[in-house]
């Protein structure tokens, strides 16, 4: 996927010398990038290279150790993630920002309709009238390929790759600026994870969303991703735009990771 950046002039997110380290070689060590409006940053590397740890702490779920994260939100602000208020923090994920999770009833309340799931999100952001909320549930519905006439089903009769429609409409509905995934397609069926990609490519695209997806899928992140950042061991070992880091990786890790899919 290419990207075009001419228009844009600051970072959606700064990430500066990161850190957090459970113990020497556990975790994520100085790891700096931007993030720019619209683009889709992909994060791979075996498992255990610390690819979940460094997206939890660019997303507010985990304080790191040293260095800082900086969020520039919609009206231009530039936010330190750590340092603002717990209750700004909080209403930055449920209006600016997403989460999608690999398994999808982590990011979905079990026990709510399908409906409710989206429109609880958009009560979340203060939306109190009913007809409204039930129209935009219907209309995220069908934006991610849901039947509409599930949408008062519980999430729990859904197949996985339902599941995970709803939870992308579930943080969609509020028209954030920036998603986190981890794995999202992961676990899923190969023919159902190619139309979930396909229908995320799209909202991207779309939605002009800022995107930092984990994975260790280099098809997903060929996919996906305008520029990618490959870890090993918690430090980043080569960053640069997709197609030229898959086509002609320099780390001999990255080299590794591509030969062994090829
Ligand atoms: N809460 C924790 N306490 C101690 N060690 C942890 C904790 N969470 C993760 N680790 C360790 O940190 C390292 C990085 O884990 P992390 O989950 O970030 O890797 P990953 O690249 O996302 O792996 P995977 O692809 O398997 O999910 C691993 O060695 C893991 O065992």
């Amino acid at each position: 996927m290419t990207h075009d950046r001419t228009t844009e002039d600051a970072p959606v997110l700064a990430v500066d010398h990161l850190t957090h380290l459970y113990a020497p070689g556990k975790g994520f060590e100085d790891v700096s990038f931007n993030l720019w409006p619209g683009e889709v940053l992909g994060i791979v590397g075996e498992s255990g290279s610390g690819k979940t740890t460094l997206l939890n702490a660019i997303s507010a779920r985990l304080e790191p150790q040293q260095g800082s994260v900086t969020y520039r939100s919609r009206t231009g602000e530039a936010l330190s993630i750590y340092s603002i208020a717990e209750r700004q923090r909080r209403l930055l994920m449920r209006t600016e920002w997403g989460i999608v999770w690999q398994q999808p009833l982590a990011g979905l309340r079990a026990a709510v309709s399908a409906g409710g799931n989206i429109g609880e999100r958009l009560m979340a952001v203060g939306d109190r009238h009913y007809g409204h909320i039930r129209k935009q549930a219907l209309k995220w519905m069908s934006n991610v390929e849901l039947p509409e006439n599930r949408v008062d089903d519980l999430p729990t009769t859904f197949s996985g790759g339902m599941q995970q429609r709803l939870q992308i409409a579930r943080n969609l509905v509020t028209g954030p600026r920036l998603i986190f995934m981890d794995e999202p397609t992961g676990g899923l069926d190969v023919s159902v994870q190619a139309r979930l990609l396909d229908l995320l490519r799209t909202l991207v695209v779309e939605m002009q969303l800022a995107v930092v997806i984990v994975t260790h899928d280099l098809g997903v992140a060929r996919l996906l991703s305008h520029r990618l950042l490959v870890m090993q061991r918690g430090r980043v070992v080569e960053q640069g735009l997709t197609d030229r880091v898959l086509d002609d990786p320099h780390h001999p890790y990255t080299q590794l990771l591509v030969s062994s899919v090829l």
